[in-house]
């Protein structure tokens, strides 16, 4: 049983999301114990369910306020969004963070044979997808009359068993695609997976709850996206070597005690460093370079 006290947020059971929302979870020092067949994980150190479902269903629990927050990607949540616009239903919900995985795009694709050249091609055909709503948005939008064709699954197989003459489906590497002898032709839409909240208020604990874990979300995002870069570099060169650290204005530097001509610079910078740096850093004379990941930041 879920308490209406505590926060509750829907993941997606198992698929793409599921890993790295829980990893996220975990990252911002929420205690959880997954359990494959529980579909409810309470939280060991903070007043938080976990509702694991799939995720067709988490914009729709957000949206009618069953859950409070619900980890999701923007291409379903876009689609449930026309979905419910199109049968009258409430389709509110306030976007708290866009987040670092999930990345990937919903594209038109067609066999490798089919002699594409405009979106003006499609005409006529049928297209097989997952995501009617998104299309049929695409379709009126650049003013094609073709029809979508529905399917749950196995999307990239419609044009071989006769279903549809083209596809539009989501593509990541585009090996999917490549493996079932279709090209991608026009992307629809791009998708990152986002943090929604519900709509209406929610009780003053739990907003406060939310408050505090959406900054340690931005610290996490912004941790594995830095580096912390340690050298020693001769003295003489300083200004070569901090013109050759990426996002580091004003980096530390402290004295070697055993080196009058040589000095430590640590920083932490907002890329990573590339081989091509380290061995120019190297050719100005620095020694001991280190590049390290970071676990958490806090501003
Ligand atoms: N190849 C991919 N690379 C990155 N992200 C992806 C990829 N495919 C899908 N996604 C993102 O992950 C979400 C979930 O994808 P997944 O394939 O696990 O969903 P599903 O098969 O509909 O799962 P469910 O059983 O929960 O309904 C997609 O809606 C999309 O936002
Ligand atoms: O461009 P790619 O990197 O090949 O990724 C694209 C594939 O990934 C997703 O499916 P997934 O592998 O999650 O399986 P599913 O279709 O069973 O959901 C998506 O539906 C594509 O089929
Ligand atoms: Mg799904």
């Amino acid at each position: 049983m879920t308490d209406s006290k505590r926060l509750r947020i829907a993941i997606q059971k198992s698929g793409r999301l599921s890993d790295d929302s829980i990893a996220l979870l975990k990252a911002i020092g929420i205690k959880l114990q997954i359990r494959d067949r529980l579909l409810i994980a309470h939280s060991t150190n903070q007043p938080i369910d976990l509702l694991r479902v799939r995720d067709d269903d988490i914009p729709g629990l957000v949206m009618d306020g069953i859950v409070d927050l619900g980890f999701i990607g923007e291409n379903e949540l876009e689609e449930k969004m026309l979905e419910r616009q199109a049968a009258g239903k409430a389709n509110a919900f306030n976007v708290l963070r866009r987040l670092d995985y999930g990345g990937c795009r919903l594209s038109i694709a067609v066999p490798s044979e089919f002699n594409y050249r405009s979106p003006k091609d499609l005409n006529g055909l049928k297209v097989a997808t997952t995501y009617p709503y998104l299309l049929e948005r695409y379709f009126k939008q650049s003013d094609i009359d073709a029809k979508a064709v529905m399917l749950t699954g196995s999307v990239e197989v419609a044009p071989r068993a006769g279903v549809a003459d083209a596809i539009c489906d989501l593509v990541s590497t585009g090996a999917t695609l490549e493996a079932n002898g279709l090209k991608e032709e026009e992307v629809i839409f791009r998708s990152k997976a986002v943090l929604i909240q519900r709509a209406d208020p929610l009780e003053d604990d739990k907003q406060a709850l939310v408050n505090r874990l959406l900054p340690r979300i931005d610290g996490v995002m912004q941790a594995k996206e830095s580096k912390y870069i340690m050298l020693h570099a001769p003295k003489a060169y300083l200004e070569q070597v901090k013109k050759l650290l990426p996002g580091a204005e004003n980096p530390t530097v402290l004295p070697l005690a055993s080196c009058e001509n040589t000095v430590a610079i640590h920083v932490v910078s907002a890329e990573n460093l590339f081989w091509e740096t380290m061995e120019k850093l190297k050719a100005l004379g620095c020694s001991s370079i280190l590049v390290m990941p970071i676990e958490k930041m806090m501003g």
